[in-house]
């Protein structure tokens, strides 16, 4: 089944062209839209929303077609829009129940369904005071309340952390998850920040300059440059255990990461050796060599990489491409047209 399909989705306008040629399919679930300023997020949005005529290609949403059915689609679809353009003056549950009333729910359901929306997202006890007074956390959750009051299918959500902090945006990205596995709502999520998608999103489209770069589940992104983490004791023979297991590995052929690399963000990081787990012989390689230099092995385990590694360049540190979408899209392009992806067109001539 399909939530939301595209082919050759091309939105020119006079001086820019913002999509170009897009054709892909998007699964129920959680996906991640990921791509610098500019990309194309916002534009795609309304295009499938029905707000905005494409220039050629076609589009659907829950089966319905964005150029004849956009009507039927906002009933069924909820949408945050990027910027904020929330009314000071009134409350969150005034505003929301006249979304939901907007959208076609009777009085008393619309004021039931509000009440339930703002509990979902974390803003009961403040639902009677002016918007006008929350803090940009509070009213990214109001525009998702209004998103989801009238129970639609799938959810559109543009930037939806946009201007908050780690923990303000952990939290969005923790309800985002919960709007799925709670309601069995499908989402999309666009988003300038790679990292912040893998721990959300089921699968992660990536588009740049209007073109489609990728489109995988997020666990591809993840699997496919995989790495053991090796970690071992001291002994009195080799007091610093791990710098004796490089140096053997290193000698065994095997390509192993600088000492500076290793095990950031890991249980026992220091004493963690990443090893590149090319085949299945580099266990066999890591264990003989852990039992000739007679060291404890604390665990050996693939690692997953975050997907921001995945666009990484020689030389740019994983947070930098996490961070900054123009380095992790700018080389998106090479990894698109090397690693076959799903990608069905326009993608490949990205670079
Ligand atoms: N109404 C418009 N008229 C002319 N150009 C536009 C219009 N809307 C968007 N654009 C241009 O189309 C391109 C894509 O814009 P879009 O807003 O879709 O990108 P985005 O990925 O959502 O980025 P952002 O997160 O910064 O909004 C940009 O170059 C933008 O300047």
């Amino acid at each position: 089944m399909t939530v939301i399909a595209t082919e050759n989705l091309t939105k020119r306008y006079p001086r820019v062209t913002a999509l170009d040629r897009l054709t892909m399919e998007i699964a129920p679930g959680v996906t991640g839209l990921v791509g610098a300023n500019g990309a194309g997020k916002s534009t795609l949005i309304k295009i499938l929303l029905g707000l905005s005529p494409a220039s050629e290609g076609t589009a659907s949403v829950l089966g319905m077609d964005v150029s004849t059915d956009g009507g039927a689609i906002r009933e069924r679809v909820g949408y945050m829009p990027e910027h904020d353009c929330l009314p000071p003056d009134v409350s969150a549950t005034e505003f929301v129940v006249h979304m939901a009333r907007m959208s076609g729910l009777p009085a008393t359901a619309a004021r039931e369904r509000t009440a339930d929306t703002l509990r979902h997202v974390g803003l009961y006890e403040e639902r009677y005071r002016p918007i006008g007074g929350y803090s940009t956390g509070m009213k990214q959750r109001v525009k998702l309340a209004q998103a989801l009051v009238h129970d639609p299918r799938l959810v559109l959500l543009d930037e939806p952390t946009n201007g908050l902090d780690p923990v303000g945006r952990d939290d969005m990205l923790g309800l985002i998850r919960r709007v799925h596995t709670d309601f069995g709502i499908s989402v999309l999520v666009t988003s300038h920040l790679l990292g912040e998608l893998e721990r959300t999103c089921d699968h992660v489209v990536v588009i740049d300059g209007g073109k489609l770069l990728r489109s995988s589940a997020t666990a591809d992104f993840t699997q496919r440059t995989a790495t053991l983490a090796v970690e071992v004791t001291d002994t009195d023979a080799h007091p610093d255990g791990t710098g004796a297991l490089r140096t053997a590995l290193a000698g065994a052929g095997l390509t192993v990461a600088p000492a500076t690399a290793g095990g950031e963000g890991l249980p026992g990081a220091g004493h963690v050796v990443l090893v590149e787990a090319s085949d299945d012989t580099v266990y066999d390689t890591v264990r003989d060599a852990v039992a000739e230099l007679g060291l404890g092995l604390v665990r050996m385990e693939q690692r997953r990489h975050r997907i921001a590694e995945v666009f990484q360049t020689s030389g740019t540190t994983a947070d930098a491409a996490s961070t900054a979408a123009a380095a992790t899209t700018g080389t998106a392009a090479t990894t698109a047209t090397t690693t076959g992806t799903t990608q069905k067109g326009g993608g490949t001539d990205a670079a």
